[in-house]
């Protein structure tokens, strides 16, 4: 495969994953992007420029995690590999249950696809199929790529994903705390095996979750219970659970996004401004170790576009 563009780019959204019961399944496309521009250079070298999140503690060569989906991609198809120059425009937090590291993977391999001659040979499958090997589960990659609300599942021979129509009265917010909790840490303390009643209630959860988002927003608090990952997860994860015991308490569909430390509330567009004060007024409690406002909300809508790739 020889390589058929030397300047493209590509706007990825974030994403929140599980939506609750979901665990490594659902996953939903925020509208909050990173963009990234990229030219192959004459010359081996790689070099990144870096604005908006992890400016300053990102690596700025090879061990670039877009850098590594890129190489990654062109190795698949048979591209020879290429100097780099990468502008990166940050806006998705890192480490907090958005779904960036999904984000800079699948916008590595969407590069890789816009730069060889024949784009074809990394279509949406094969995208997926790359990216959930980077990330160990399809659940970010999926809405990352194609949009919308996901449902991703594994097969034998690879990932598959489809997309649900989400009932326009579902508004996602996106509760953002200042630290961070790495997924890794936080798939660390999920237990091998759980109760078979446990696994049975979030399988009923997780279909009720389907017909919650699609057609019926006002059974969302019943559909987003869990009992496969957010009680294990108190112990690295406790201001987040804390705050979503208190969120569903007064009625807002909240859960842990993806694997922490932010709090996806699953709310309503019809619901007016009053859910937002109820947020507004439980987030004043929570401050910092020198007072500052530790947590910020995100009214960022349902991206239902997916990645969007061009060449330049
Ligand atoms: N745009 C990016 N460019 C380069 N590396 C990134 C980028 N975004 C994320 N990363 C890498 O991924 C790490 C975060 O990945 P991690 O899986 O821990 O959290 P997340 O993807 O933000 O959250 P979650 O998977 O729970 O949604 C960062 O610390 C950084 O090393
Ligand atoms: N399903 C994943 C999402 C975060 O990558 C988890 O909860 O660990």
């Amino acid at each position: 495969m020889r390589l058929g563009s030397d300047h493209v780019r590509v706007r990825v959204p974030a994403t929140s994953a599980n939506l609750g019961p979901g665990f490594d399944a659902l996953g939903l496309a925020l509208g909050h992007h990173d963009e990234i521009e990229v030219r192959a250079l004459g010359s081996p070298e790689v070099t990144v420029e870096v604005r908006g999140e992890g400016g300053t503690d990102l690596p700025s060569g090879e061990d670039h995690l877009v850098v590594r989906a890129i190489r990654a991609a062109l190795d698949h198809v048979g591209a020879p590999q290429t100097g780099l120059h990468l502008r990166c425009v940050n806006a998705i937090p890192h480490g907090r249950g958005m779904g960036s590291s999904a984000a800079a993977v699948v916008a590595g391999i969407l590069v890789a696809r816009m730069m060889i001659a024949d784009p074809e040979a990394l279509d949406d499958a094969e995208v997926l199929r790359l990216a959930t090997a980077f990330e160990g589960h399809p659940d970010n990659a999926a809405p990352a790529l194609v949009g919308g609300a996901t449902i991703a599942w594994e097969t034998p021979t690879g990932p598959r994903a489809t997309v649900l129509p989400v009932h326009p009265d579902v508004e996602p917010v996106v509760l953002v705390p200042s630290v961070r909790c790495a997924t890794r840490t936080a798939r660390g303390v999920l237990p091998p095996t759980v109760p078979h009643r446990d696994a049975a209630f979030t399988a009923g959860r997780a279909a009720l979750l389907v017909q919650a988002l699609c057609h019926a927003p006002e059974l969302l608090l019943d559909a987003t219970e869990d009992r496969l990952h957010q009680q294990y997860r108190t112990e690295v994860l406790p201001t987040t659970s804390e705050l979503v015991a208190a969120l569903r308490g007064v009625g807002q569909a909240a859960v842990v996004s993806g694997a922490g430390p932010s709090v996806l509330v699953l709310g309503r567009a019809s619901a007016g401004d009053r859910a937002h004060e109820v947020r507004r007024e439980l987030l004043a409690g929570l401050v910092g170790s020198t007072g500052e406002p530790a947590w910020r909300e995100l009214r960022p809508g349902v991206d239902s576009r997916g990645a969007l790739a061009e060449r330049l």
